[in-house]
Protein backbone atom coordinates (compact mmCIF):
# COMPACT_ATOMS: atom_id res chain seq x y z
CA UNK A 1 0.00 0.00 0.00
CA UNK A 2 2.16 3.39 -1.45
CA UNK A 3 0.61 5.86 0.88
CA UNK A 4 -0.73 9.10 -1.17
CA UNK A 5 1.35 11.62 -0.07
CA UNK A 6 -0.86 14.65 0.88
CA UNK A 7 1.36 17.64 1.06
CA UNK A 8 4.11 18.72 -0.77
CA UNK A 9 6.57 18.04 2.63
CA UNK A 10 5.65 14.37 2.48
CA UNK A 11 6.78 14.02 -0.99
CA UNK A 12 10.04 15.03 -0.62
CA UNK A 13 10.39 13.41 2.96
CA UNK A 14 9.55 9.82 0.03
CA UNK A 15 12.27 11.26 -1.99
CA UNK A 16 14.89 11.98 0.71
CA UNK A 17 13.87 8.13 2.19
CA UNK A 18 14.47 6.85 -1.11
CA UNK A 19 17.68 8.81 -1.83
CA UNK A 20 19.42 8.02 1.77
CA UNK A 21 18.72 3.93 1.74
CA UNK A 22 16.72 3.09 -1.61
CA UNK A 23 16.36 -1.04 0.22
CA UNK A 24 14.76 -0.45 3.39
CA UNK A 25 12.71 2.87 1.77
CA UNK A 26 10.97 0.00 0.12
CA UNK A 27 10.25 -1.47 3.42
CA UNK A 28 9.20 1.54 5.08
CA UNK A 29 6.62 2.31 2.15
CA UNK A 30 5.11 -1.30 3.18
CA UNK A 31 4.22 -0.07 6.14
CA UNK A 32 0.46 0.38 7.55
CA UNK A 33 -0.54 4.11 6.87
CA UNK A 34 -0.47 4.80 10.47
CA UNK A 35 2.80 3.87 11.27
CA UNK A 36 4.76 5.12 7.54
CA UNK A 37 4.78 8.38 8.35
CA UNK A 38 5.85 8.64 12.27
CA UNK A 39 8.78 6.14 11.24
CA UNK A 40 9.63 7.52 7.51
CA UNK A 41 10.47 10.93 10.21
CA UNK A 42 11.75 9.44 12.75
CA UNK A 43 14.42 7.57 10.20
CA UNK A 44 14.94 10.30 8.82
CA UNK A 45 15.66 12.42 11.79
CA UNK A 46 18.32 10.04 12.85
CA UNK A 47 19.98 9.79 9.41
CA UNK A 48 19.94 13.78 9.84
CA UNK A 49 21.84 13.33 13.42
CA UNK A 50 23.89 10.21 11.85
CA UNK A 51 24.93 12.42 9.34
CA UNK A 52 26.11 15.19 11.48
CA UNK A 53 28.26 12.65 14.16
CA UNK A 54 30.14 11.41 10.90
CA UNK A 55 30.79 14.87 9.48
CA UNK A 56 34.60 14.98 10.07
CA UNK A 57 34.81 18.44 8.47
CA UNK A 58 32.88 20.14 11.53
CA UNK A 59 34.88 21.15 14.31
CA UNK A 60 34.29 19.32 17.78
CA UNK A 61 33.41 22.50 19.17
CA UNK A 62 30.50 22.89 17.32
CA UNK A 63 29.83 19.07 16.30
CA UNK A 64 29.23 18.42 20.29
CA UNK A 65 26.33 21.85 20.99
CA UNK A 66 24.84 20.88 17.71
CA UNK A 67 24.41 16.62 18.52
CA UNK A 68 23.46 17.10 22.06
CA UNK A 69 20.84 20.10 21.41
CA UNK A 70 19.81 18.79 18.22
CA UNK A 71 16.50 17.04 19.45
CA UNK A 72 15.64 21.59 20.02
CA UNK A 73 15.40 21.36 16.42
CA UNK A 74 12.01 19.32 16.65
CA UNK A 75 10.63 22.45 18.40
CA UNK A 76 11.10 24.71 15.19
CA UNK A 77 9.69 24.65 12.05
CA UNK A 78 12.79 26.03 9.77
CA UNK A 79 16.14 25.22 11.00
CA UNK A 80 18.36 23.66 8.10
CA UNK A 81 22.35 22.98 7.96
CA UNK A 82 24.87 23.30 5.25
CA UNK A 83 26.89 20.64 6.43
CA UNK A 84 29.83 19.60 3.68
CA UNK A 85 30.16 16.37 4.64
CA UNK A 86 31.69 13.34 2.46
CA UNK A 87 28.49 12.09 0.57
CA UNK A 88 25.78 14.37 -1.08
CA UNK A 89 23.35 11.64 -0.16
CA UNK A 90 22.87 12.31 3.28
CA UNK A 91 23.82 15.85 3.29
CA UNK A 92 20.75 17.07 1.09
CA UNK A 93 18.58 15.56 4.47
CA UNK A 94 19.68 18.12 6.69
CA UNK A 95 19.78 21.13 3.92
CA UNK A 96 16.42 19.99 3.49
CA UNK A 97 15.25 19.68 7.37
CA UNK A 98 12.97 21.84 7.14
CA UNK A 99 11.03 19.47 5.01
CA UNK A 100 11.26 17.11 7.71
CA UNK A 101 10.12 19.55 10.31
CA UNK A 102 6.90 19.44 8.81
CA UNK A 103 5.69 16.19 8.32
CA UNK A 104 6.94 15.80 11.91
CA UNK A 105 4.81 18.61 13.15
CA UNK A 106 1.67 17.02 11.30
CA UNK A 107 2.60 13.73 13.71
CA UNK A 108 0.03 12.99 16.75
CA UNK A 109 1.59 14.72 19.67
CA UNK A 110 2.29 10.86 20.95
CA UNK A 111 4.35 10.38 17.97
CA UNK A 112 6.44 13.26 18.24
CA UNK A 113 7.17 12.46 21.98
CA UNK A 114 8.75 9.37 21.18
CA UNK A 115 10.79 10.56 18.09
CA UNK A 116 11.98 13.74 20.56
CA UNK A 117 12.95 11.74 23.70
CA UNK A 118 15.19 9.31 21.34
CA UNK A 119 16.74 11.98 19.40
CA UNK A 120 17.70 13.95 22.77
CA UNK A 121 19.10 10.16 24.46
CA UNK A 122 20.81 9.59 20.95
CA UNK A 123 22.04 13.02 20.57
CA UNK A 124 23.62 13.11 23.95
CA UNK A 125 25.11 9.72 23.66
CA UNK A 126 26.65 10.92 20.32
CA UNK A 127 28.32 13.76 21.98
CA UNK A 128 30.12 11.90 24.52
CA UNK A 129 31.33 9.90 22.17
CA UNK A 130 32.53 12.68 20.17
CA UNK A 131 34.02 13.99 23.22
CA UNK A 132 35.86 11.13 24.34
CA UNK A 133 39.54 11.39 23.16
CA UNK A 134 40.55 7.76 24.73
CA UNK A 135 37.31 6.35 22.01
CA UNK A 136 38.24 8.75 19.08
CA UNK A 137 42.23 7.57 19.67
CA UNK A 138 41.51 3.81 20.96
CA UNK A 139 38.41 2.81 19.84
CA UNK A 140 36.07 0.44 22.15
CA UNK A 141 37.74 -1.25 25.21
CA UNK A 142 35.29 -3.72 27.25
CA UNK A 143 32.16 -6.07 25.31
CA UNK A 144 30.77 -3.36 28.13
CA UNK A 145 31.44 -0.55 26.76
CA UNK A 146 31.04 -2.28 22.98
CA UNK A 147 27.94 -3.07 24.24
CA UNK A 148 26.98 0.20 25.58
CA UNK A 149 28.37 2.18 22.57
CA UNK A 150 25.80 0.04 20.45
CA UNK A 151 23.03 1.09 22.40
CA UNK A 152 23.27 4.54 22.10
CA UNK A 153 23.48 4.28 18.20
CA UNK A 154 21.33 1.19 17.64
CA UNK A 155 19.72 0.25 20.67
CA UNK A 156 17.72 3.20 21.23
CA UNK A 157 15.66 3.18 17.69
CA UNK A 158 14.84 -0.23 18.61
CA UNK A 159 13.41 1.48 21.79
CA UNK A 160 12.05 4.69 19.60
CA UNK A 161 10.16 2.18 17.24
CA UNK A 162 8.81 -0.48 19.54
CA UNK A 163 7.28 2.45 21.38
CA UNK A 164 5.89 4.08 18.26
CA UNK A 165 4.37 0.60 17.41
CA UNK A 166 2.57 0.13 20.55
CA UNK A 167 1.69 3.61 20.44
CA UNK A 168 0.16 2.89 17.60
CA UNK A 169 -1.48 -0.84 18.79
CA UNK A 170 0.04 -2.78 16.15
CA UNK A 171 2.03 -4.89 18.73
CA UNK A 172 1.91 -6.61 22.27
CA UNK A 173 2.16 -3.47 24.83
CA UNK A 174 4.04 -5.88 26.84
CA UNK A 175 7.08 -4.82 24.66
CA UNK A 176 6.86 -1.68 25.87
CA UNK A 177 7.96 -3.69 29.35
CA UNK A 178 10.36 -5.71 27.97
CA UNK A 179 13.16 -2.78 26.50
CA UNK A 180 15.53 -5.51 26.90
CA UNK A 181 14.37 -6.73 24.05
CA UNK A 182 14.19 -4.16 21.38
CA UNK A 183 17.40 -3.39 22.89
CA UNK A 184 18.70 -6.66 21.10
CA UNK A 185 16.67 -6.31 17.92
CA UNK A 186 19.04 -3.19 17.72
CA UNK A 187 22.37 -4.89 18.87
CA UNK A 188 21.85 -7.60 16.61
CA UNK A 189 22.14 -5.09 13.73
CA UNK A 190 24.88 -3.61 14.51
CA UNK A 191 27.17 -5.83 16.05
CA UNK A 192 26.51 -7.63 12.56
CA UNK A 193 27.59 -3.71 10.49
CA UNK A 194 30.37 -3.51 12.73
CA UNK A 195 31.60 -7.00 11.86
CA UNK A 196 30.93 -6.28 8.38
CA UNK A 197 32.46 -3.31 8.31
CA UNK A 198 35.99 -3.87 9.51
CA UNK A 199 38.48 -2.70 6.24
CA UNK A 200 35.24 0.23 5.52
CA UNK A 201 35.96 1.67 8.97
CA UNK A 202 39.96 0.87 9.00
CA UNK A 203 40.06 2.73 5.94
CA UNK A 204 38.19 5.58 7.53
CA UNK A 205 40.82 5.29 10.60
CA UNK A 206 37.59 3.96 12.98
CA UNK A 207 37.22 0.61 14.84
CA UNK A 208 34.47 -0.53 16.95
CA UNK A 209 35.41 -4.10 17.39
CA UNK A 210 35.90 -4.09 20.81
CA UNK A 211 39.61 -4.71 22.31
CA UNK A 212 38.44 -7.08 24.94
CA UNK A 213 37.54 -9.68 22.46
CA UNK A 214 40.42 -8.53 19.37
CA UNK A 215 43.22 -7.92 21.86
CA UNK A 216 43.25 -12.25 22.20
CA UNK A 217 44.10 -12.67 18.44
CA UNK A 218 46.63 -9.47 17.54
CA UNK A 219 48.49 -6.93 19.23
CA UNK A 220 47.06 -4.37 16.66
CA UNK A 221 43.60 -3.86 15.03
CA UNK A 222 45.07 -3.43 11.80
CA UNK A 223 47.53 -6.67 12.29
CA UNK A 224 44.42 -8.87 10.49
CA UNK A 225 44.95 -7.13 7.19
CA UNK A 226 48.17 -9.22 7.10
CA UNK A 227 47.93 -12.52 5.37
CA UNK A 228 50.18 -14.07 8.15
CA UNK A 229 47.62 -13.30 10.42
CA UNK A 230 44.65 -14.16 8.63
CA UNK A 231 43.73 -17.72 10.75
CA UNK A 232 44.11 -15.47 14.12
CA UNK A 233 41.45 -13.02 12.35
CA UNK A 234 39.28 -15.79 11.78
CA UNK A 235 39.16 -16.82 14.75
CA UNK A 236 38.43 -13.22 16.06
CA UNK A 237 35.65 -12.98 13.59
CA UNK A 238 34.32 -16.42 15.29
CA UNK A 239 34.43 -14.83 18.68
CA UNK A 240 32.27 -11.48 17.62
CA UNK A 241 29.86 -14.04 15.86
CA UNK A 242 29.27 -15.52 19.07
CA UNK A 243 28.84 -12.55 21.06
CA UNK A 244 26.54 -11.37 17.91
CA UNK A 245 24.54 -14.58 18.09
CA UNK A 246 23.57 -13.67 22.44
CA UNK A 247 21.31 -11.03 20.68
CA UNK A 248 18.96 -14.01 18.51
CA UNK A 249 17.00 -15.58 21.08
CA UNK A 250 15.61 -12.05 22.74
CA UNK A 251 15.36 -10.71 18.60
CA UNK A 252 12.92 -14.08 17.69
CA UNK A 253 10.78 -13.13 21.09
CA UNK A 254 10.48 -9.74 19.87
CA UNK A 255 8.91 -10.89 16.41
CA UNK A 256 6.75 -12.99 18.01
CA UNK A 257 5.02 -10.31 19.46
CA UNK A 258 4.84 -7.76 16.66
CA UNK A 259 0.95 -8.62 15.66
CA UNK A 260 0.54 -6.55 12.11
CA UNK A 261 1.74 -7.93 9.27
CA UNK A 262 3.46 -5.13 7.59
CA UNK A 263 4.90 -4.05 10.58
CA UNK A 264 6.18 -7.13 11.48
CA UNK A 265 7.96 -7.46 7.84
CA UNK A 266 9.50 -4.29 9.02
CA UNK A 267 11.00 -6.13 11.78
CA UNK A 268 11.67 -9.13 10.26
CA UNK A 269 13.65 -8.36 6.72
CA UNK A 270 16.62 -6.51 8.46
CA UNK A 271 17.02 -9.23 11.21
CA UNK A 272 17.25 -12.04 8.45
CA UNK A 273 19.44 -9.97 6.60
CA UNK A 274 21.57 -9.83 9.62
CA UNK A 275 22.17 -13.76 10.12
CA UNK A 276 22.64 -14.27 6.54
CA UNK A 277 25.63 -11.45 6.32
CA UNK A 278 26.97 -13.03 9.43
CA UNK A 279 26.58 -16.34 8.17
CA UNK A 280 28.53 -14.63 5.44
CA UNK A 281 31.34 -13.30 7.59
CA UNK A 282 32.19 -16.33 9.39
CA UNK A 283 35.47 -17.84 8.77
CA UNK A 284 35.26 -15.73 5.37
CA UNK A 285 39.18 -14.10 4.86
CA UNK A 286 37.57 -11.33 2.41
CA UNK A 287 35.86 -10.13 5.43
CA UNK A 288 39.65 -8.34 5.74
CA UNK A 289 39.65 -6.81 2.48
CA UNK A 290 36.20 -5.49 1.40
CA UNK A 291 32.46 -4.74 2.73
CA UNK A 292 31.01 -8.66 2.23
CA UNK A 293 27.65 -8.49 1.14
CA UNK A 294 24.80 -11.15 0.60
CA UNK A 295 24.19 -11.41 -2.84
CA UNK A 296 20.97 -9.71 -4.09
CA UNK A 297 19.33 -13.26 -5.04
CA UNK A 298 19.39 -14.30 -1.23
CA UNK A 299 18.31 -10.84 0.06
CA UNK A 300 14.64 -11.60 -2.54
CA UNK A 301 14.71 -14.88 -1.62
CA UNK A 302 15.17 -13.94 2.35
CA UNK A 303 11.92 -11.11 1.99
CA UNK A 304 9.90 -13.56 0.98
CA UNK A 305 10.37 -15.93 3.26
CA UNK A 306 10.59 -13.46 6.11
CA UNK A 307 6.76 -12.99 5.46
CA UNK A 308 5.43 -15.12 8.05
CA UNK A 309 6.97 -16.02 11.90
CA UNK A 310 7.69 -19.72 10.86
CA UNK A 311 9.33 -18.70 7.60
CA UNK A 312 11.87 -16.61 10.09
CA UNK A 313 12.83 -19.06 12.32
CA UNK A 314 13.41 -21.21 9.38
CA UNK A 315 15.84 -18.62 8.06
CA UNK A 316 17.67 -18.56 11.18
CA UNK A 317 17.67 -22.44 11.81
CA UNK A 318 19.13 -22.67 8.20
CA UNK A 319 22.05 -20.42 8.69
CA UNK A 320 22.55 -21.19 12.59
CA UNK A 321 23.38 -24.67 11.09
CA UNK A 322 25.49 -22.77 7.96
CA UNK A 323 27.84 -21.27 10.79
CA UNK A 324 27.67 -24.62 13.06
CA UNK A 325 29.19 -26.81 10.19
CA UNK A 326 31.42 -23.57 8.53
CA UNK A 327 33.47 -23.63 12.35
CA UNK A 328 36.60 -25.51 12.45
CA UNK A 329 37.41 -27.84 15.15
CA UNK A 330 40.76 -25.72 15.23
CA UNK A 331 38.87 -22.52 15.86
CA UNK A 332 39.39 -22.01 20.03
CA UNK A 333 35.43 -20.87 19.55
CA UNK A 334 34.30 -23.90 18.51
CA UNK A 335 32.75 -25.52 21.82
CA UNK A 336 31.29 -21.97 22.28
CA UNK A 337 29.79 -21.49 18.74
CA UNK A 338 28.50 -25.22 18.51
CA UNK A 339 26.68 -24.99 22.21
CA UNK A 340 25.17 -21.43 21.01
CA UNK A 341 24.37 -22.77 17.87
CA UNK A 342 22.48 -25.69 19.23
CA UNK A 343 21.01 -23.94 22.27
CA UNK A 344 19.70 -21.43 19.54
CA UNK A 345 18.13 -24.28 17.00
CA UNK A 346 15.90 -26.22 20.16
CA UNK A 347 14.60 -22.58 20.06
CA UNK A 348 13.67 -22.29 17.22
C1 LIG B 1 12.91 -2.76 16.40
O1 LIG B 1 14.06 -2.22 15.75
C2 LIG B 1 14.05 -2.14 14.35
C3 LIG B 1 13.00 -2.62 13.56
C4 LIG B 1 13.10 -2.50 12.15
C5 LIG B 1 14.23 -1.91 11.53
C6 LIG B 1 15.26 -1.43 12.34
C7 LIG B 1 16.50 -0.84 11.73
O2 LIG B 1 16.73 -1.47 10.45
C8 LIG B 1 17.60 -0.79 9.56
C9 LIG B 1 17.83 -1.67 8.34
C10 LIG B 1 18.64 -0.90 7.32
O3 LIG B 1 18.64 0.31 7.27
N1 LIG B 1 19.37 -1.65 6.49
C11 LIG B 1 20.24 -1.05 5.49
C12 LIG B 1 21.33 -2.02 5.15
C13 LIG B 1 22.58 -1.75 5.94
O4 LIG B 1 22.61 -0.72 6.67
O5 LIG B 1 23.48 -2.54 5.80
C14 LIG B 1 19.48 -0.84 4.20
O6 LIG B 1 18.62 -1.71 3.90
O7 LIG B 1 19.81 0.15 3.52
C15 LIG B 1 18.90 -0.42 10.24
O8 LIG B 1 19.92 -1.06 10.02
N2 LIG B 1 18.88 0.64 11.10
C16 LIG B 1 20.16 1.19 11.58
C17 LIG B 1 20.55 0.68 13.02
C18 LIG B 1 20.93 -0.80 13.00
C19 LIG B 1 21.75 1.49 13.48
C20 LIG B 1 19.40 0.88 13.99
C21 LIG B 1 17.69 1.36 11.38
C22 LIG B 1 17.72 2.75 11.34
C23 LIG B 1 16.53 3.48 11.54
C24 LIG B 1 15.33 2.78 11.74
CL1 LIG B 1 13.87 3.67 11.93
C25 LIG B 1 15.29 1.38 11.79
C26 LIG B 1 16.48 0.68 11.65
C27 LIG B 1 15.19 -1.54 13.74
O9 LIG B 1 16.20 -0.97 14.49
C28 LIG B 1 16.84 -1.71 15.48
Amino acid sequence: NVATPSSSSEKVCYELLKLTSRSFAAVIMELVDELQKPIMVFYLVLRALDTIEDDMTISNDVKVPLLKDFHNNLKKTDWTFNGNGPNEKDRVVLTKFDQILSVYHSLKPEYQDIIKKITREMGAGMAKYAEDQDFNLNGVKTIKEYDLYCHYVAGLVGEGLTKLIVAAKFGNPSLKDRLVLSESMGLFLQKTNIIRDYKEDLDDGRTFWPQEIWGKYAKNLSDFEKLENLDSGLFCVSELVLNALGEVKNSLIYLSMVYDHSAFNFCAIPQVMAIATLAEVFENPLVFKKNVKIRKGTTCQLILDARTYKGVLDIFSHYLRVIHHKCPVSDPNYLEISLKCGELEQFL
